[in-house]
């Protein structure tokens, strides 16, 4: 399998204080990779770079012939709004955007796709239901059938079973393997190991930098794991800056040794 996506040194700063630092890698076509690290450990920072809402500080993203249409992207639950006022069909149909019409509007076909999506994530009926009277657990299959719509080439999800009940994940998970059966790339952040080690092939352990990246079994090791929290609690939040290119160093992060 070629890689899809490549990430070349790749930083990622908020106001130059780096999220996620010089990471090199590459996502093969039709790969299932999970993303691990612990809390602040850059995870979503990097899902957000890759998909193109933050610009890399250094390094690069190669994601070769896909188009920003290719990527469905799902963000952490809490950063949803959901009092917003529309209902589960409209927002499923929202992921047939790239089939609407010059004016928004979409066809009776698509408005067919949303249903039977619903169905599939086991929401028919809910057509007209405002989002905000969901529970948790509904909101996120009502996203995974936005999902199922847009029929994305790459999938990004961020923490897609956090605070959902154990049914919706079985069910969720199950269209996430799906998804990937049918030859889509797929990249999760997740926080529970046992369902990475279960479900997931790949895995990028990450503490800001690199820990491992590779066959699952060989990166979640209880050497990386405990290196990956080392990392993670050495971290100064407020002395690092990350320097361009032909700036003056004093003494980096890239310099610093990687923890034992
Ligand atoms: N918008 C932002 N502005 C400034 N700093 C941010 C912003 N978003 C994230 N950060 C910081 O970047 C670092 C990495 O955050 P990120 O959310 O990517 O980590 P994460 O591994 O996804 O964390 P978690 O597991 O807690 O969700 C953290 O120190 C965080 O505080």
């Amino acid at each position: 399998m070629s890689d899809l996506i490549r990430l070349s040194n790749l930083t990622v700063t908020y106001e130059r204080h780096p999220a996620v630092h010089h990471i090199s890698g590459g996502f093969a076509a039709g790969s299932l990779t999970a993303i691990a690290g612990p809390n602040g450990a850059g995870k979503s920072t990097l899902l957000k770079a890759i998909v193109g809402e933050l610009r890399p500080a250094e390094g690069s993203i190669d994601r070769g012939a896909l188009a920003r249409n290719d990527f469905g992207y799902l963000p952490q639950a809490a950063d949803i709004n959901r009092r917003f006022p529309i209902s589960v069909a409209d927002t499923v149909m929202l992921g047939a955007w790239k089939n609407a019409g010059a004016f928004g509007q979409f066809s009776r076909k698509d408005a067919e796709r949303a249903r039977e999506a619903l169905g599939i994530v086991g929401l028919s009926g809910f057509e007209n239901r405002h989002i905000g009277s969901l529970s948790a657990g509904q909101f996120q299959r009502v996203l995974f059938a936005r999902l199922l719509l847009q029929d994305a080439r790459v999938i990004l999800l961020d923490e897609p079973f956090t605070a959902i009940d154990q049914r919706t994940t079985r069910d969720l998970l199950d269209l996430v393997l799906r998804w990937n059966r049918e030859g889509r790339t797929v990249i999760a952040v997740l926080h529970d190991f046992e369902q990475v080690r279960a479900h997931f092939p790949e895995t990028l352990l990450i503490a800001r930098e690199l820990v491992g990246w590779g066959q699952t079994q060989a990166v979640m090791s209880a050497a990386n794991l405990i290196k990956a929290r080392a990392m993670a609690e050495r971290w100064d939040e407020a002395a690092e800056e990350c320097l361009a290119e032909g700036e003056q160093d004093d003494g980096s992060l890239a310099k610093r040794e990687p923890a034992e």
